[in-house]
């Protein structure tokens, strides 16, 4: 029985009525369209529950704290997508093997392979993957606590005297740049500026030749963990960020397709131990990406075994940071998020700020207590907060013709 992405997400809807919709779409899509793996996600165990349901004898469950596969430990923009038309299958994914076909096919992409030395590339893979500091993170989803299923570490080159705040929460467990993941920032920052002078600039992004990372999140990947669909959240790296994000280890698929409308193509990508993915401006605002699960029941060819990690992936993103300010709301003090709006094309490509206190964790989402405090993005002079949506900043990509109609953008 071949069912339309709309009719799958009516049943899943069914099956968890408290879930929001457009959080249960990205379930399903982050599922490659498996409507029985999506309910078992979501926390429906049983094997033989899970098809009774599917098959129409419909329970409803709430939401349980399973989803820990389900989510991105560092994002976490909530998906805030277009509808699907009534009869859309979800496709097959794309894969692109080589630079050209990336390049050529992802706008906001550039594929780098051999950037460090190999004796670096090893040392740092060595260090990190049996680095104890490492800690799986912990997140809301629809008021239930989760914990993702790899493991994510923060790194900064020096101790700070200011506070740090990343995902709208101060950090305070944070490690120290060791010596080679500096050595390999300094490399890779020679790579990005180059890049960047290849490529025309948008509007807000920093110049070519000025790109510097002050921070680098670093993921470790067993060949049970993944990392869910997600755009990174623009807070600190502004509008426009480049990051630079280096592969370790294991190949394995890293997924990416246009934030809009959200059934859009899929493509994969499967960096090769010490590449370098550069998300160039206007990749968060225009795409999702994810490391999804590797197939059920797959055998890994030993072949394929990295003859350091075996499995293990171990990934390092590099950030620059536009904005070093944290907002804070007016209304509850807490930190400010930094989105784009993208869901209706009427609206599309305006900066705003969101209060975190509406989702992040220890917030009192549950009860209802969320401050949803909202203001436009001004970033004449830096970044500021305005209740005028004629000073909103606003970008649109080139080839976006339904927002430039909607809008009547010539
Ligand atoms: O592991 C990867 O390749 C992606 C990591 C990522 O997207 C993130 O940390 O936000
Ligand atoms: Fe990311």
């Amino acid at each position: 029985m071949v069912q339309t992405t709309d009719e799958k997400l009516e049943k899943l809807g069914q099956l968890f009525p408290q879930s929001d919709k457009e959080g249960l779409l990205d379930v399903i899509v982050s599922c490659n369209g498996s409507l029985k793996r999506s309910a078992q996600l979501l926390g429906l165990e049983d094997e033989d529950a899970v098809s009774a349901s599917i098959c129409g004898n419909v329970k409803r469950f709430k939401s349980q704290q399973t989803l820990s596969r389900f989510m991105s430990p560092s994002a976490r923009s909530i998906p805030a997508t277009a509808r699907l038309s009534p009869h859309s299958h979800l496709q097959k994914t794309i894969e692109l093997h080589t630079k050209h076909e990336i390049e050529v096919t992802l706008k906001y992409c550039t594929y780098h392979t051999d950037v460090l030395p190999q004796e670096l590339a090893e040392e740092l893979l060595r260090t990190t993957m049996n680095d104890p500091s490492y800690k799986a993170s912990q997140f809301y989803l629809f008021g239930n606590k989760c914990t993702s299923n790899h493991k994510s570490r923060l790194f900064l080159p020096a101790a700070r005297s200011d506070a740090f705040y990343y995902n709208g929460k101060e950090v305070k467990d944070f490690s120290l740049y060791s010596d080679e993941m500096m050595l390999a920032q300094v490399l890779i920052e020679d790579v990005v500026n180059q890049a960047l002078t290849q490529r025309p600039q948008l509007s807000f992004q920093i110049n070519p030749g000025q790109w510097e990372a002050q921070a680098a999140l670093s993921n470790l990947y067993e060949s049970n963990s993944n990392l869910d669909w997600h755009s990174d959240r623009l807070t600190t790296i502004g509008p426009h960020a480049v990051i630079a994000s280096l592969s370790l280890g294991f190949s394995r698929d890293f997924r990416v397709r246009k934030t809009y409308p959200s059934n859009s193509q899929v493509y994969s990508i499967k960096p090769k131990h010490n590449s370098l993915i550069i998300m160039h401006a206007g990749f968060q605002e225009e795409y999702k990406h994810c490391v999804p699960l590797l197939p059920k029941k797959y055998n890994i060819p030993t072949d394929d075994l990295h003859i350091l990690s075996q499995a293990k992936r171990v990934n390092i993103t590099y950030r620059n940071y536009l904005f070093k300010e944290t907002a804070f709301c007016k209304q509850c003090g807490s930190p400010m998020d930094l989105r784009r709006m993208f869901k209706d094309a009427r609206k599309r490509g305006k900066y705003f700020y969101q209060c975190t206190k509406s989702y992040t964790a220890d917030n009192g989402f549950k009860d209802g207590k969320e401050c949803k405090w909202f203001a436009y993005a001004n970033f004449e002079n830096g970044p500021s907060l305005t209740d005028d949506e004629d000073h909103c900043s606003t970008w649109l990509a080139d080839d976006d013709v339904e927002a430039k109609e909607a809008q009547r953008i010539e």
